[in-house]
């Protein structure tokens, strides 16, 4: 029979490196459960707000300020307030039409989600002094449709019907400075906004691959000597400032409708955010990051710009319910003066260095019926609330290139200040939101590798436990030669 030597080390349970080993072990997987990736990105953003391992480095090429500042502004001031002002009446209440037919191709859409949908207001939700103003009460309302949203019904229903009318005017086709194709009163729909956000829908593939492909070609401008005589399409061929400017808002805008969809993505039965969907449409390309930092700029030169005509004091902001007007008043102040993004001494975007060269009438024509056919390409969007956000915020585009280009301007209507607010507060949450994604992202990897930690700690700890027996008789003999 096989005799055990007395063994004078110490038993392993009670060696101290074995317990180290048990502690960490224990420590590891608590943290691997416990681990919140999404509430501490969102804590952290909070309290690091200051953070710029996601920014681009430097100034924003072709605007006229770095993307630190801009972060910072907009992440502590501006963002929260502007999330306050689209909750509002005048900016959550939009007026659009979704059943216009694609005038260039026949409509493909076909959208996997409910979600798609869109939720139109009942005509009770909207202020009587938009329905007394939309001309003679064309303007559809769809009593069937019920919006989930329902918090601030009351302050809709609450209406003071002594404000006398109000007046919206109507955008003319043959306007000199048409920058934008804009709906007819005759289909138009009221949509909640907040009741309608932007998020995932599901729509993709050949419909949705075919509007952006189309989008993009309008990038394509006819130069004639100063740059190149010839059509310039490709991507990263922009040597002119125009066309680089051109192209640079479209892909910002088409970053944050990416964002949007990273931000609120649907899991099965859970929305949440899709860090991967992230990395993959915005994370890996810095240049589609500094193009969404590029607009953002443009828009609030556009609103510092255009802040004479916009001021509450100026422009008619009613809709009807004291209470909720003055409220609307007090907090678009509070946006125009929390961020020194907003004051006019801060150029973030130079409009005056576009169109100087001896083609730039030209240049500039092309410019406004590129943007003319982007807004008729919105109605090929073949996914309803896909159509509404893209019509929102290239209406609210379109309204920014027209305070900056048009220096006679003299009235914006309800819909153009609507949106140039909302594309605003759009691309405010998208800056906000790639910073939430890039800590999401390295606190889902902290987790990834605690997880093989733990699976590899646990390996060998089942290796130790196989040798179990060696261990107990080990340490049986060496209580025993101790006792002894
Ligand atoms: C106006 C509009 C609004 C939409 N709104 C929504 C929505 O609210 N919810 C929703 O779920 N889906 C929406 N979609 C669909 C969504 O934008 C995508 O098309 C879809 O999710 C499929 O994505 P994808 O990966 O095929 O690439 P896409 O986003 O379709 O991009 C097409 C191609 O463009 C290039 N590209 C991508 N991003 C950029 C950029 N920032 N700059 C330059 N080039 C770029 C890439 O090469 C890419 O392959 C919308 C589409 C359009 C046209």
């Amino acid at each position: 029979m096989e005799t055990l030597k007395p063994s004078k080390s110490q038993p392993l349970l009670h060696s101290r490196w074995f317990r180290l080993y048990i502690i960490l072990f224990c420590t590891i997987i608590v943290l691997c459960l416990s681990l919140q990736p999404e509430a501490i990105a969102k804590l952290s953003l909070e309290v690091f707000g200051d953070s710029f391992a996601s920014t681009p480095k430097g100034s924003v090429q072709d605007a006229l300020c770095d993307a630190r500042t801009l972060y910072r502004e907009n992440q502590v001031k501006l963002n929260k307030k502007l999330s306050k002002l689209v909750e509002r009446t005048f900016f959550r209440i939009f007026k659009v039409d979704l059943s216009k037919e694609c005038p260039f191709w026949p409509d493909d859409g076909q959208c996997a989600l409910r979600d798609c949908s869109v939720c139109a207001c009942d005509e009770n939700e909207v202020p009587v002094l938009w329905r007394l103003g939309s001309s003679q009460g064309t303007s559809r309302f769809e009593s069937s449709a019920t919006c989930e949203y329902s918090g601030g019904r009351d302050v809709l229903n609450d209406v003071d019907r002594n404000l006398g009318d109000t007046q919206f005017r109507e955008w003319q086709e043959d306007d000199k400075d048409v920058w934008i194709i804009q709906d007819s009163d005759e289909n138009m729909i009221y949509v909640d906004l907040v009741a309608n956000p932007e998020r995932y829908t599901g729509y993709q593939g050949a419909s949705a691959t075919r509007v952006w492909k189309a989008i993009y070609k309008e990038n394509c401008f006819l130069f004639e000597d100063n740059c190149t005589d010839q059509e310039v399409c490709s991507l990263q061929q922009h040597s002119c400032k125009e066309q680089r400017v051109f192209f640079r808002l479209i892909s910002g805008i088409h970053t944050s409708i990416n964002m949007h969809i990273a931000k609120e993505y649907l899991f099965k039965t859970r929305w949440g955010p899709n860090v991967q969907l992230y990395e993959e449409r915005v994370g890996r390309f810095p240049e589609r990051v500094e193009n969404l930092y590029f607009a953002f700029a443009v828009i609030l030169r556009a609103i510092t710009k255009g802040m004479p005509l916009l001021l509450p004091e100026v422009y008619d902001y009613r809709t009807g319910n004291v209470t909720e007007d003055e409220l609307t008043a007090q907090i678009l102040r509070e946006v125009f003066s929390c961020s020194k993004l907003l004051t006019p001494n801060c150029l973030t975007f130079d409009e005056r260095e576009l169109f100087r060269s001896p083609e730039g009438i030209s240049v500039r024509k092309q410019f406004q019926q590129h943007f003319r056919n982007i807004s008729a390409i919105m109605d090929c969007v073949g996914c309803e609330k896909c159509r509404l956000w893209g019509k929102l915020q290239f209406l609210g585009v379109g309204t920014a290139l027209k305070i900056l280009f048009d220096d006679h301007l003299t009235f914006l209507q309800h819909n153009e200040v609507s949106s140039l607010l909302n594309v605003l507060y759009k691309l405010s949450t998208s800056v906000v939101t790639i910073a939430y994604m890039e800590r999401l992202l390295v606190l889902q990897r902290i987790r990834y590798w605690l997880l093989v930690a733990s699976c590899m700690m646990g390996v060998a700890l089942v290796f130790m436990l196989m040798f179990r027996r060696s261990f107990w008789e080990r340490d049986e003999l060496y209580y025993k030669a101790k006792s002894v």
